[in-house]
């Protein structure tokens, strides 16, 4: 699965690809156009008052640029970003090492921060709130608690549901925001962009091409864009046309929505199996052997937001345009 040229997850091929196609500043940033225009105004109170800017949570799904943001962000404030993630934390003493050794101003990043252990989330709200640490020292009778003041941080925590998080974390961030999928127009941007870095000539065309295809999410997008790259050189003089991209993207199995083999399952299953549903998550999951969250997270948020698949309160539905788009005829009683 985790290999699926489509996953949203980040895999090692990307490493090298991302740290040089990410984006370092707000201008850069492509999209996200109300995230961007809150965020711009916050950095800019904030250091007109040098202060530190108010903890930040970013939510959605993987792959939309929640450690890109966060790197803007640290730079846009001119502070140090130190990165970590929540199962990373594994006892209140790792986070206390964290925040004392962070100095004024700086942005901590907790990627998956709704996996933080609850002993470590408990001593992360004085952290958030006064920028106090409470220390117990000793035991039994005669321990007590000492607190430790931290220079003011910034926390800027990333999760994929931002339902995950505990009400009392939550309520300690200053700004929420939620991060959108891409439309084609400015994944088309991101890919000629990449083009662009990597110094391959690409048409107007093949980006969108590439674009469509890449589920919303810029990573997909640059993933592609380096399969698509490999085909050219492999296959013709190294440009990027739109038959070169539309051959390669064939190859690799990805279809004109950019669904894959998993979502064809998906659909697939809960049409021949559940007749379009309505049918529960946890069914769909154990039928296909996939697990609940995985389809949750990281095949759902696509299929609905192209309108392929519906949440009612009953289940999980395939709707018209999903049959459509597969071929196949609707049962009678959804018409
Ligand atoms: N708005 C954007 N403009 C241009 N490129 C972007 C943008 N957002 C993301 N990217 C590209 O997509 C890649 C993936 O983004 P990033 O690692 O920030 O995702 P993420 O949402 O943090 O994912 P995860 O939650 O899985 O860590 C980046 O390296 C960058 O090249």
């Amino acid at each position: 699965m985790e290999d699926r040229i489509i996953s949203a997850n980040m895999m090692m091929e990307d490493q090298a690809v991302e740290l040089s196609l990410r984006p370092r500043y707000l201008a850069e940033y492509i999209g996200q156009n109300q995230v961007k225009e809150n965020l711009k105004i916050y950095i800019e109170a904030a250091k007109m008052r040098k202060e530190a800017l108010d903890h930040v949570l970013l939510y959605g799904p993987p792959g939309l640029g929640k450690t890109t943001l966060a790197n803007i962000i640290a730079n846009e404030l001119g502070v140090n970003l130190r990165t970590t993630s929540g199962p990373a934390i594994e006892r209140p003493g790792d986070l206390a090492a964290l925040l004392t050794n962070l100095q004024e101003g700086d942005v901590l990043f907790i990627d998956e921060i709704h996996r933080l252990h609850r002993t470590v989330e408990e001593v992360m709200y004085p952290a958030m709130e006064d920028f106090a640490l409470d220390i117990m020292i000793g035991k039994g009778p005669s321990a007590r608690s000492v607190r430790l003041d931290l220079p003011p941080f910034t926390l800027i925590g990333a999760t994929t549901r931002a339902g995950l998080l505990s009400a009392p974390l939550r309520d300690r961030f200053g700004v929420v925001s939620r991060l959108e999928f891409y439309s084609v127009d400015e994944l088309s941007y991101i890919v000629s962009r990449g083009a662009d870095i990597f110094g391959i000539e690409i048409v107007g065309d093949a980006a969108d091409e590439i674009a469509l295809r890449a589920r919303g999410t810029p990573r997909i997008a640059n993933r592609l864009l380096k399969r698509v790259r490999d085909y050219a050189q492999v296959r013709g003089d190294g440009m990027i046309t739109r038959d070169i991209a539309d051959q390669a993207l064939q190859m690799l199995q990805v279809d004109p929505r950019g669904l894959d083999l998993i979502d064809y399952k998906i659909l697939h299953t809960m049409i021949t199996s559940f007749r379009g549903g309505p049918v529960g998550l946890d069914t769909i999951a154990a039928t296909i052997g996939e697990e609940s969250q995985t389809i949750e997270d990281v095949y759902e948020p696509y299929l609905m937001q192209i309108g392929f698949l519906q949440r009612t309160p009953r289940g999980r539905m395939v709707s018209p345009a999903a049959y459509q788009h597969l071929g196949l005829p609707q049962p009678p009683q959804q018409k």
